[in-house]
């Protein structure tokens, strides 16, 4: 579990960060979300324990990464928005050198790193120096270096940023298979559809606070739009006139959406009861609906 607790963050006289706090649980993906310089990464390198807050901590595992940095950094991996590593080494004899600091063996090190660059789809690039990994390359090292202590919290910070639609869904699958093992996972990304797919709950940062924080579900339900789902037992052509005096209609198979439908629920529902109504509902909004009302606010 990761806990950010108060924290607070100055760099020189501008404040960054403003009381942040919220929690990551096991089994759970929490997406972070804003605006360009919202704060989002200066909270994740402070979670990380790469600088350090002026005021609060985090807590992984219950571990302060402020006291006790070495502890709390056994349990965390970190996939950085741009993993900057030795350029001129080969991949797989970069990997043996930092699980070195892990106190593991160069010769378990090594087989450790050939599994890992499999399971990141890195195999048969191992002598690759890393200067000629792509940028998509270097995000699946970073994942694997960020799993050399088998951690059970994960921060992966726009981690999809510049990845080909292959690399995006990789990383949604590692992110979706970690939620099963009863990870904890922090995501940030502006990607609002790829958060959407993935989080359970979502943190909101606006100007360094925490704005709002909700369940995809409570999200979903929150923002009602003007378009109308039915779904009919008999769709004729006259249904879809009926459907038509209310707004413009898009039909798929037996499910007509009532775009800017003109008048409420139960007047369509009536005007259409010879057809059948199977369903009918108001189509909610998604993240991105629900952010833009936020950030607007
Ligand atoms: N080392 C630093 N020194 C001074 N200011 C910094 C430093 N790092 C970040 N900032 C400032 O802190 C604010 C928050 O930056 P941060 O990178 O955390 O935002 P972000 O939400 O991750 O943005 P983005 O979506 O663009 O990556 C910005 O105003 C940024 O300019």
């Amino acid at each position: 579990m990761i806990s950010i607790e108060n924290v607070t963050k100055r760099f020189g006289k501008r404040q960054v960060l403003q009381d942040v706090s919220f929690d990551v649980k096991d089994g759970e993906i929490v997406g972070f979300v804003g605006l360009n310089g919202a704060g989002k990464t200066t909270t994740i390198r402070i979670a990380a324990g790469t600088i350090q807050p002026n005021s609060g901590d985090v807590l992984i595992n219950g571990h302060s990464v402020t006291k006790e940095k070495r502890v709390a950094s056994k349990y965390l991996g970190w996939v950085p928005e741009l993993p900057i590593f030795e350029q001129d080494v080969k991949a797989l004899d970069y990997f043996v050198y930092i699980a070195g600091y892990y106190g593991i063996p160069g010769g378990e090190a090594r087989e450790m790193g050939k599994r890992l660059f499999e399971e990141v789809g890195l195999s048969g690039r191992e002598k690759d120096k890393l200067r000629n990994y792509s940028q998509g390359m270097k995000k699946r090292f970073a994942l694997a270096v960020s799993l050399i202590s088998n951690p059970n919290n994960f921060l992966f910070d726009e981690v999809l940023n510049g990845l080909d639609p292959q690399g995006i869904q990789f990383f949604r699958e590692v992110a979706l298979k970690m939620k099963k093992e009863k990870k904890a996972i922090l995501f940030s990304s502006h990607i609002l559809s790829e958060v959407e797919a993935i989080a359970d709950k979502v943190v909101f940062i606006h100007k360094g606070r925490v704005v709002k924080i909700a369940t995809m579900d409570e999200i979903r339900n929150s923002i009602s739009t003007r378009n109308l789902r039915v779904v009919l037992g008999k769709v004729t052509k006259e249904a879809i006139s009926e459907a038509e005096k209310f707004g413009t209609v898009e039909v798929n198979g037996n499910t007509l959406v009532i775009r800017d439908c003109k008048a409420d629920l139960q007047a369509v529902s009536m005007a259409l009861s010879n057809f059948q109504v199977l369903e009918i509902g108001w189509v909610t909004g998604g993240l991105e609906d629900y952010f833009f009302k936020l950030t607007s606010g």
